[in-house]
């Protein structure tokens, strides 16, 4: 038996490893797998090239609890270490790979960002919950085993042992205070967070199977006779995961069946899948799943997880896919992606960058062959996606670019049309007296009727533009056209003042007329909430109009989904035009009243009319109205 000092320049580094990494000590779980997993997958290589000339069977890795002994064991079938080995790796190269670890991140930022957790730490992680680790270990060379104990001090005991069996095996002896760690549910619970997808099977305890029902089993066996059962391996993970094959090798049902796994939760099916994989120039691989998604875009618990080489490191993607895309489900793995620096770095990093276009492009490409290949379906599933594509639209130009040939523009009537498409069918109608083109849109159906109606009426098409982002959205398609384009909300005018044709309808009134039915109107309409205007309008267009300028509205629905918009104005209040059409023969009459009295209650049912026409009349209000119109109708 050997005795001797780790090479150590740093003396406290075990009260530093325990004390320091507080917040992420369960990733020694993580790291203890990870290096049993290289430890089998080398042996694998050396079999598979001709260097071990030995029968590997199909290792696995065990992890066991042992209560009585409050010892937690990992126990792999891989290359294992010859004495020497340990020398060399545990006591110098991995204790310098510690000692490098805790020098690059002892100031508190590093663990305020909870980067400790995403960076490898290695096998003196394992003192984070031990008071005292041994490792068994047997090289596939033909030499003796070895059995190196260490305490959490520097020094430690290294001698020849009679294990028999190739491998490793890594004994914690768990700290008082870290018992958890002794629970099975516990480590259950890790073995499913961070290993359920890694590439060796991983056994914990034993669980009972089901025996299948022979075929020929007599009926009369007893209806409530139990199923026969056998005692197998419980073995946590899935070693060879969909997103590590080959597309072709997947049917639509394996991409299903993997979402079910990764969100056992999720009942919904996935809308769509994209495979990612690519080796130049990085490396990456991944399956994003495109969920339904509603306008409300609320807290989302089941989010994309990052992986490397079958780890899972996080589910904290933010920096590495761009941020319309977080909205999306599913795995990425890279062994590309420096996990080790703060989400500052991150973002700048060049890598990253790529990765982040390269994801960008993918997604692109998907939903543009979607279109190609099956349009019908893919205006069906444009409402479950419209707002990931309009965010993307929003946030990422390359995105928005190629996002002219697949976004959708949906008519009232559920008309689907590209931009092209829109513009084609609209340009002739829809061009005003400057040659800007307006394009008409209703927010909601059923408020703004009376308003796609008689927008309709003129010939007019009317998009459904519903999703909460739109006003931005709209906003950067009006600057990036080349063409002079306007989106108008239908209620935002009188429909003959939507789009302003050459022809000006001639006024029936003199203006004088018109300010004496402006001061009339204003006498009943509350200034603070109405604006009146009298104008020259087609005599068949209703008499009164309420509408909410567009420019004023969307600037207060920017600011009020963040961002953009007019300082402000978010909380200016709600202010409406109340349009006054002289030409109806209303204005005549409510003009020749001569009883106040009578003029007024003429003008206030008028307005609750508009009112109610806008779904604006409510409370007291709408009781009076419906109160009065009864009157009339006894
Ligand atoms: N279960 C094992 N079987 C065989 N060798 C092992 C095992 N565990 C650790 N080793 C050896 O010890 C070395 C150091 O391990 P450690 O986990 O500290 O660092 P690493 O795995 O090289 O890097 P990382 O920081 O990514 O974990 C390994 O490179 C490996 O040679």
């Amino acid at each position: 038996m050997s005795k001797g000092n780790i090479n150590v320049s740093v003396e406290n580094i075990f009260p530093l490893i325990k004390k320091f990494l507080y917040s992420d000590h369960e990733i020694f779980l993580r790291e203890l797998i990870s290096n049993a997993t290289d430890a089998t997958l080398k042996l694998k290589h050396l079999a598979r090239i001709g260097e071990a000339k030995i029968e590997i069977g199909n290792p696995q890795i065990e992890v066991k609890v042992n209560k009585d002994n409050k010892t937690l064991h990992i126990i792999d079938q891989g290359v294992g270490m010859t004495q020497d080995e340990v020398k060399k790796y545990i006591n110098e190269v991995a204790f310098s790979g510690a000692e490098e670890f805790l020098e690059k991140y002892k100031d508190s930022e590093a663990k305020e960002t909870g980067i400790i957790g995403h960076f490898g730490l290695g096998f003196y992680s394992a003192f984070m919950v031990a008071k005292k680790v041994e490792i068994f270990t047997k090289s596939w060379k033909d030499e003796p085993a070895a059995h190196w104990t260490c305490e959490g001090t520097t020094e430690f005991s290294l001698e020849e042992h009679n294990r028999k069996d190739r491998g490793t095996e890594i004994v914690l002896h768990i700290n008082e205070d870290e018992e958890e760690f002794l629970e099975e549910s516990k480590i259950r619970e890790l073995l499913t967070k961070y290993n359920k997808f890694m590439p060796v099977p991983i056994k914990f305890g034993t669980k009972e199977k089901e025996l299948p029902k022979a075929e020929d089993a007599p009926e009369a066996s007893g209806e409530d006779e139990k199923p026969k059962t056998v005692t197998v391996d419980d073995i946590i993970n899935n070693p060879d995961p969909a997103w590590t094959k080959q597309p072709t090798d997947l049917e639509e049902e394996d991409y299903k069946n993997f979402y079910r796994e990764l969100y056992p939760m999720q009942f919904e099916e996935p809308l769509f899948h994209i495979h990612l994989n690519v080796d130049y120039p990085f490396n990456l691989t991944g399956i994003l799943y495109f969920p339904k998604l509603t306008n409300d875009m609320s807290v989302q618990k089941d989010k994309i997880q990052l992986y490397q080489n079958q780890v899972f490191v996080t589910d904290n993607v933010e920096g590495i896919v761009p941020e319309f895309l977080t909205m999306l489900r599913g795995v990425i793995d890279s062994p590309d992606i420096p996990l080790n620096v703060s989400r500052s770095y991150l973002q700048a990093d060049g890598a990253v960058k790529k990765i982040s276009s390269y994801i960008t492009r993918k997604v692109a490409d998907k939903l543009k062959s979607l279109f190609n290949n099956d349009r019908e379906d893919f205006e069906k599933k444009w409402n479950d996606i419209k707002v990931v594509i309009e965010y993307g639209m929003l946030t990422e130009d390359k995105f928005y670019d190629k996002a002219q040939k697949f976004a959708l523009y949906p008519s009232v009537d559920n008309k689907f049309y590209t931009y092209e498409e829109l513009e084609a069918k609209i340009k002739d109608n829809q061009t005003d007296k400057d040659d800007k083109l307006v394009i008409l849109y209703a927010s909601n159906k059923e408020e703004q009727h009376s308003n796609i109606k008689a927008a309709q009426d003129k010939g007019y098409e009317v998009l459904l533009l519903d999703s909460p982002i739109v006003s931005h959205l709209i906003q950067k398609i009006e600057s990036s056209k080349e063409q002079k384009v306007s989106f108008v909300r239908v209620d935002s005018d009188h429909v003959d003042n939507l789009i302003k044709k050459e022809d000006e309808q001639v006024s029936k009134l003199s203006d004088e007329e018109k300010e004496k039915l402006k001061e009339s109107y204003e006498a009943v309409a509350p200034k603070e909430k109405y604006t009146v205007q009298v104008e020259a309008l087609d005599s068949n267009s209703a008499p009164v109009m309420i509408t909410q300028p567009e420019f004023m509205r969307r600037m207060k629905e920017m600011q009020q989904t963040g961002g953009g918009g007019m300082f402000g104005m978010g909380n200016m209040p709600e202010m409406h035009n109340l349009v006054v059409n002289a030409n109806h023969p209303l204005a005549s009459e409510i003009l020749g009243i001569e009883k106040d009295e009578d003029k007024q209650s003429k003008i206030k049912q008028a307005l609750d009319l508009a009112k109610l026409a806008q779904g604006l009349l409510k409370g007291e209000d709408l009781t009076n109205f419906v109160n009065r119109s009864f009157e009339t109708i006894k």
